[in-house]
């Protein structure tokens, strides 16, 4: 195999969403779970997507573990590699953005490294450095509230040079427009003057096409989706890649019990499950009892068993911005996160020793947690249920067939718990 894109998550909501853009633009992708052991079983494909959970860990282990997934991709014939970021740029200004990208940088001999968290067609779009959501600048947006890593600032000029060793220029979108020569040229003069980097404007996806084709004459681009589908679009059009039409390898259907987790507290996740009372049994977790023990837990998995056999369910621990500072305060960030993320682990496992085969998780930490635990190690790309999220296929999962939605916290229209369940056969 040798791979003509390797791709690094700091998420694994993350990827899936890489791997479903790469996969609908014509790559053959897989995605993994950490770097794939020697004995995984992986399809010939032009992708990998090795997914960490190294957004919110401390910066030195995000390196090393970003480091350790780039040996393999590389090692795999992988000439450019793209470290895929949270089209919000979440982090913090001790990292891990700034950290990674530097030490990869350093790794391949990059003079220039263009980064962009653009996404269009989900409402992220960059303009003169700074990055919307939708209508509002970032730090207006509801990710001003992310219980993990607030955004308080929408400059990325800015936010990546208080995490980065090298100084961090702009190619703007008046450079982007005029074409790919004068995003090159503009590239070179800030290499030139020792700028290692690039925060690159883009509010459209001809504007990610014109991005991919010079990011892909280099060995290192971060970026979100929009990224993905700039490379993924200029290997196509370059004939590095032959397109494969993407018919979402959604395979047999695996039917049995559907659950639903949702740990995400953004607002797009708090709407979804509002809806979802109405067409499903919800339960909502306490997060004081969870950080009590194991029993909320318990109480949710014996809530949930008997209503198996009746149709899906779901239980939500997410809660408004003022329910999660109050318990933060409580308690601590971090080890409420971390708790929290353990009982939905504790969960999953249960509902999958009780025969669930089809599991939808919102939230990028939560899947993390989720996914480690069933020791999933690969999946394949199935169909689209909402923007940057694809029914997927787990490949080598120790419970056998399964199929399972990894979403991003702010992904998915209000009904996206019944939209996915419909699509999840
Ligand atoms: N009620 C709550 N109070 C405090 N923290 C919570 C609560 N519910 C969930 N959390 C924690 O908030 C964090 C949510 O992060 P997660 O990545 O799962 O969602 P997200 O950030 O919205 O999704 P994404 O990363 O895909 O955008 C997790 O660490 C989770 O354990
Ligand atoms: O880019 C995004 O917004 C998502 O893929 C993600 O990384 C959320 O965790």
């Amino acid at each position: 195999m040798t791979l003509a894109l390797g791709c690094i998550a700091d998420d694994y909501t993350g990827a899936s969403d890489l791997a479903n853009t790469l996969t609908r633009a014509g790559l053959r992708t897989v995605q993994t779970i950490g770097v794939p052991a020697d004995d995984l079983a992986l399809p010939e494909v032009d992708a990998v997507v090795v997914s960490l959970k190294s957004r919110s860990i401390e910066a030195g282990l995000a390196v090393s573990r970003s480091r350790a997934a780039e040996t393999w991709l590389r090692g795999r014939g992988a000439r450019h590699v793209l470290f895929k970021i949270c089209s919000t740029f979440d982090s913090t200004d001790a990292g891990n953005i700034g950290p990674v990208m530097d030490a990869l940088r350093a790794d391949c001999g990059e003079a220039g490294v263009l980064v962009t968290p653009a996404f269009p067609e989900t409402g992220r779009t960059v303009y003169q450095g700074n990055l919307f959501v939708a209508a509002v600048p970032l730090n207006e947006s509801p990710l001003k509230d992310h219980p993990l890593n607030p955004m308080h600032d929408s400059n990325l000029v800015r936010v990546l040079a208080r995490q980065s060793k090298t100084q961090v220029g702009l190619v703007d979108l008046a450079t982007v427009t005029r074409g790919a020569d004068a995003v090159r040229a503009r590239l070179a003069e800030l290499s030139g003057k020792g700028i290692g980097a690039a925060i690159i404007d883009a509010v459209f996806d001809r504007d990610l096409e014109t991005i991919g084709l010079v990011a892909a004459e280099h060995r290192l681009s971060v970026g979100a989706s929009g990224m993905g589908l700039g490379l993924a679009r200029a290997l196509v059009s370059t004939g590095k890649v032959k397109s494969t039409a993407a018919g979402g390898k959604a395979g047999a259907a695996v039917g049995g019990p559907a659950a639903c987790l949702a740990g995400s507290c953004s607002q797009a996740t708090l709407q979804q499950i509002a809806r979802a009372e109405a067409v499903m049994p919800v339960l909502h977790l306490d997060p004081d009892r969870i950080f009590a023990g194991r029993e909320e837990s318990e109480r949710a998995l014996a809530w949930a068993k008997p209503r198996l056999t009746g149709g899906p369910v779901l239980i939500a621990s997410s809660a408004t911005p003022e329910a999660v500072a109050a318990v933060q305060a409580r308690h601590g960030r971090d080890a409420v996160g971390h708790a929290i993320e353990q009982a939905m682990a504790d969960i999953a496992e249960g509902l999958v020793q009780a025969g669930v085969r089809r599991l939808i998780v919102a939230g990028g930490e939560t899947s993390g947690a989720v996914v480690d635990r069933l020791r999933i190690p690969g999946f394949l790309v199935g169909v689209e249920i909402a923007a940057g999220v694809p029914v997927l296929r787990a490949v080598g999962a120790e419970a056998g067939d399964m199929v399972l939605a990894l979403k991003s916290g702010n992904f998915g229209g209000p009904e996206f718990f019944s939209d996915a369940l419909r699509l999840m056969r």
